[in-house]
């Protein structure tokens, strides 16, 4: 494993602020799991949560009960794994699968659609992991529910088809015991967002088809590193992170197209977005996007030139080294790493909201062929509040855009018969919401993100609201063709989603955060109107 620096500012910055921590001892005190580090008022958090350092070791212990879940879902003929977690229960197991190279379907997503399609690809073989540390995250409830009634519907003893992964003496390690689920209880002293080498990450994946023995040898070499102070990835990789934020470059710009890890920046986004955005500071990881060469950036490529800062190593060893690199970024910013105050805010939003009998959606300042536009803008066309929403960006600022979609739905887009593959990229781009921020991105040199909801509200959700008040949102939310019951409660997943959606831009707004909601009464219309539309503002 290796951090090197490829730009002479990156390298001075980086090498001043590892002066003042090994001059603390700080990377022996966190390797050795010190929970002083992060100051007083981190200590308890830090003191319950830093079991991750540990994991490369511990959940080899593991090993042997995965052996045997896998085996017996294999035997069952159970092929098709799907896992319903959020945020850091969902990350970890998609990167490992992908990289991996087998199938796993990540449900972090509460659209209708998105769950439907889901739910009609091979019930027959399936078998559900629901991972939730706390047991009580709405969207891993819900779709647990989906499913139960799915299985029972198509006249499938659910007993076999879950394996639940919790923590000891959570609400869902008492249902799964009382539903005679698989269970496997992890090690509650690892937070969720430094929790892939734990059971949270090993379990979906094992079922998968991935060697998570391998990450746990590779996580397990790098281990020793840790605690030095010169030759310690961690420490090389935390003090360019933290030390360029200090600079102003706290735009992380995460490239990874010539690496064979995949998705690795998606991970890295929540790991590092919840971890330091707070308390108006932070660190904004930027996915999938060229860099702007402006000055508040830090280029930060997986196994290449590319950027300012390269970072060489297997998979396993990539999530030790970001953990321990994020806990010493957030301690050169001085937060702590631990807690996210803020996603709860959005959550407590929510289920507010969900006791009302009628969503405050509110009225539509204008409307634009499928697209409805909510908030307030002086626009009175799409092109006209593109516009207003690219100035609108301060000149430290970014653009995050935040669709309550399926993220699938682009796969749907009507390919002309007999289209060769290019053809088809270029239909199913231009049925893609993800494609806005890519246009969008062509008309500012400010970082422009995207994120998928609800899966974001777990990640860059933290520090949108908490973390330097500079950025500006757009909202798009689509309309519902068919909903989903959520057996035993009382909403639909379409009211839970736009719940989420109207929780969240109530905690930005009650920010003074420029926030506008573009609402698709067509979905597929409205994308493209959405599409077309910026390319005139
Ligand atoms: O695993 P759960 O308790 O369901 O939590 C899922 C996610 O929820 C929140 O967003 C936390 O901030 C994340 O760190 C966590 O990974």
């Amino acid at each position: 494993m290796e951090v090197s620096y490829r730009e002479e500012e990156v390298a001075s910055a980086a090498s001043s602020v590892a002066g003042r921590l090994t001059a603390h001892g700080v990377p022996a005190r966190l390797a050795g799991g010190d929970p002083t580090l992060w100051g007083e008022d981190a200590e308890a958090e830090a003191a319950a949560g830093l079991g991750w350092l540990a994991l490369p070791r511990s959940s080899r212990e593991l090993l042997p009960e995965l052996g045997r879940l896998a085996g017996r879902t294999r035997a069952a003929g159970l092929t098709n794994v799907v896992l319903a977690g959020m945020g850091g229960s969902a990350l970890a197991a998609e990167v490992i699968c992908d990289t991996c190279d087998v199938p796993l379907t990540v449900l972090d997503t509460t659209d209708p659609a998105q769950v439907r399609r889901a739910l009609a690809e091979q019930l027959d073989n399936t078998v559900v992991v629901v991972a939730s540390k706390s047991g009580t995250t709405v969207e891993t409830d819900a779709l647990l529910r989906v499913y139960e009634a799915a299985f029972a519907e198509a006249g499938i003893d659910p007993a076999g088809r879950f394996v639940v992964v919790t923590d000891p003496g959570s609400p869902l390690e008492k249902r799964a015991v009382e539903a005679g689920y698989a269970l496997v209880t992890a090690r509650p002293d690892v937070g969720g967002r430094y929790a892939a080498l734990s059971a949270y990450g090993l379990v979906p994946a094992a079922l998968a088809g991935a060697d998570v023995e391998r990450l746990l040898d590779e996580a397990g070499q790098v281990l020793p590193l840790l605690s030095r102070d010169t030759g310690n990835p961690g420490l090389d990789l935390g003090a360019a992170l933290g030390g360029a934020a200090l600079a102003g470059r706290d735009k992380l710009v995460l490239e990874d197209q010539l690496s064979a890890i995949n998705g690795l920046p998606g991970w890295i986004e929540q790991l590092v977005a919840e971890s330091t955005g707070k308390q108006g500071r932070g660190i904004l990881p930027v996915v999938a996007a060229d860099p702007n060469g402006t000055g508040d950036e830090l280029v930060v490529a997986i196994e290449s030139d590319v950027g300012d800062v390269r970072v060489d190593g297997p998979l396993g060893a990539q999530f030790l080294v970001w953990e321990y690199a994020t806990a010493i970024a957030a301690l050169l910013l001085e937060v702590n790493p631990f807690d996210q105050p803020e996603v709860a805010e959005s959550k407590a939003n929510t289920t507010e909201l969900l006791t009302l009998p009628d969503l405050p959606a509110g009225a539509p300042a204008f409307t634009d062929g499928p697209v409805e536009v909510y908030g307030a803008v002086r626009a009175t066309d799409l092109p006209g509040l593109f516009a207003e929403v690219l100035h609108a960006i301060p000149r430290d600022g970014y653009l995050a855009v935040m669709a309550y979609l399926d993220r699938l739905a682009a796969f749907d887009a009507p390919v002309p018969d007999g289209a060769d593959f290019e053809h088809m990229t270029d239909a199913w781009m231009m049925a893609d919401a993800a494609t806005l921020r890519a246009l969008l991105a062509l008309r500012t040199d400010r970082p422009v993100t995207f994120g998928w909801a609800p899966r974001f509200l777990h990640a860059t959700g933290q520090y949108h609201k908490s973390g330097p008040q500079n950025g500006v949102f757009l909202q798009i939310t689509g309309e519902v063709a068919e909903d989903v019951a959520v057996p035993g409660r009382p909403y639909t997943l379409g009211r839970l989603q736009l719940a989420q959606a109207l929780g969240d831009l109530g905690a930005l707004e009650t920010r003074g955060r420029p926030a506008v909601r573009l609402h698709l009464t067509d979905r597929a219309a409205g994308v493209a109107r959405l599409l077309e539309a910026v390319q005139e503002a």
